[in-house]
């Protein structure tokens, strides 16, 4: 039989979307729907109350919103405290930033030893799990393998359905432990199968940190510098958690309101991570530079960047879809601090690696980007880069290929997911269940053969 998804039917298809999917904008303003619940001065509505991350990016003064520095603590603690609390030491902080997120203290000395011995322990995947599981069917796109291995992972746990404590704190632990894995499984199979790239298993081991095993897990020789795992192990710390209110983090407070497994509402905060005005920007953000650095003649010629920014938002260049990647925040105004700190390390290491050019290219694109939106958007809106800006370059930089960015992203924020998914377990207690209003008149059915 033929499909109906011909030319022709398809026109037809889309042509009843067109006259039956699109709600006009005045009838949002008519009953006061808060469009991506969002207040009418862009600040977020209030839907939930959390102790785990707090992002601050402005304050208001009766009534307006005055944009400020970024700042950002996890359960209570500065995060560029914490950073400047492990480095100090020479340690990698990321195992330490999990404990805090998911416990509410920073870990004691011994703790945190007690903490990594038992990350250590859960790193390997099940049996059978990588050649069924990842082999088999291999995906082109990581963060689709990962949230179809979360799902997997499932038919592995006797005790799946359990949302007790004990046992969703076992499966956040065991979560937090894989991601590394089951990415870094998920990226060989795709060299692999994909880029037709030798196949490279190699086993996590058991006393390194979360950085130095996923760089010794991805690269085929297992090797990596101290340099490169300091540096991957802060991006960790940075991207593990941003408040209840970002995408994943709602999307995990929404589907474990339900009273869902863990991996079902895990597998919901991957999908959501995906998306390319979420953590799917970082990759965006490297393939809007490499366009911009291919049509830009002279890199350091102002008036030739600012002539493709302009046409990005004019949905000229790039994917056309007029946003420019790694800029803008629905908290931040005038700086995330993340975005701060991965600036401070892409210029140091751009140095050694005599990419400083590149580099100042990126500082252009920040600088500028703000200038023609205030000029071009005049919304009164304060845009800044955000952490997906200079994370790229900084991956680029540790030879980590685009399509781990957003992999990474998703390792690192399993951490806030499940602090979340705990949080509201045991103080959300209703189903998320907001309203929509029905703007269609009722109709009358007319049978079939009437029609
Ligand atoms: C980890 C993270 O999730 S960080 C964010 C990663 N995402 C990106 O970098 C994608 C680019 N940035 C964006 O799309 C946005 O800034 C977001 C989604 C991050 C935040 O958006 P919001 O605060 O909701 O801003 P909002 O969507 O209300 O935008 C207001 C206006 O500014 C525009 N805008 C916001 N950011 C950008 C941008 N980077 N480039 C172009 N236009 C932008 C919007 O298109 C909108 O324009 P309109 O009024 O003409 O429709
Ligand atoms: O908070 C947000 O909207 C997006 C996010 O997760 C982040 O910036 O890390």
């Amino acid at each position: 039989m033929k499909s109906r998804l011909d030319i022709k039917h398809m026109t037809e298809y889309l042509s009843l979307i067109d006259n039956n999917s699109k709600i006009p904008l005045d009838l949002y303003q008519k009953y006061n729907v808060k469009r991506g619940l969002r207040n009418s001065d862009g600040t977020g509505v209030l839907v939930g109350l959390t102790e785990i991350g707090d992002v601050h990016g402005y304050i208001m003064e009766e009534g307006d919103k005055i944009p400020v520095p970024g700042r950002l603590r996890y359960r209570g603690y500065n995060v560029e405290d914490l950073v400047k609390g492990f480095q100090i030491c020479g340690r990698h902080g990321y195992e330490e930033t999990a404990f805090l997120l998911l416990f509410g203290n920073i870990p004691k000395p011994q703790d945190l030893e007690d903490f990594n011995i038992d990350l250590g322990a859960r790193r390997q995947l099940p049996d059978t799990f990588a050649e069924d599981m990842i082999l088999k069917a291999p995906s082109s796109n990581i963060m689709n393998k990962l949230a179809r291995s979360i799902l997997a992972l499932y038919s592995f746990d006797e005790k799946a359905e359990d949302n007790s404590i004990p046992n969703v704190l076992r499966q956040s632990m065991e979560l937090i432990s894989q991601f590394p894995t089951i990415v870094a499984y998920a990226f060989q199979a795709m060299e692999h199968y994909f880029n037709g790239k030798s196949l490279y298993i190699h086993t996590p081991i058991s006393n390194l940190s979360t950085a130095e095993n996923f760089l010794l897990m991805i690269r085929p020789d297992k090797k990596f510098t101290p340099l490169e795992a300091e540096v991957l192990d802060l991006a960790l710390v940075l991207h593990a958690e941003h408040g209840g209110g970002n995408n994943s983090a709602f999307s995990t407070h929404v589907v474990s309101s339900s009273g869902t497994d863990t991996y079902s509402a895990i597998a919901a905060a991957v999908g959501s991570l995906k998306g390319p005005l979420h953590g799917g920007a970082a990759i965006r953000v490297r393939g809007m530079m490499e366009d911009l650095m291919e049509q830009v003649n002279d890199w350091s010629d102002e008036s030739e960047v600012i002539a493709y920014l302009e046409a990005t938002l004019r949905k000229e260049k790039y994917d056309k879809k007029g946003l420019i990647y790694g800029m803008g925040h629905a908290v931040y105004t005038l700086s995330d601090p993340r975005a701060v700190l991965l600036k401070n390390r892409a210029e140091l290491l751009s140095k050694e690696a005599g990419r400083s050019k590149e580099f100042d290219l990126y500082c252009m694109v920040e600088r500028l980007s703000q200038d023609i939106f205030d000029k071009y958007k005049k919304n009164g809106k304060k845009i800044c880069a955000n952490v997906d800006f200079y994370s790229g370059f900084v991956y680029s930089m540790l030879d980590i290929p685009t399509e781990l960015y957003t992999p990474i992203f998703a390792v690192s924020r399993i951490a806030g997911w499940c602090a979340h998914r705990i949080e509201e377990i045991v103080s959300g207690g209703r189903i998320i269940r907001p309203a929509y209003k029905n703007v269609t008149s009722s109709k009358q059915y007319i049978k079939l053969s009437e029609r």
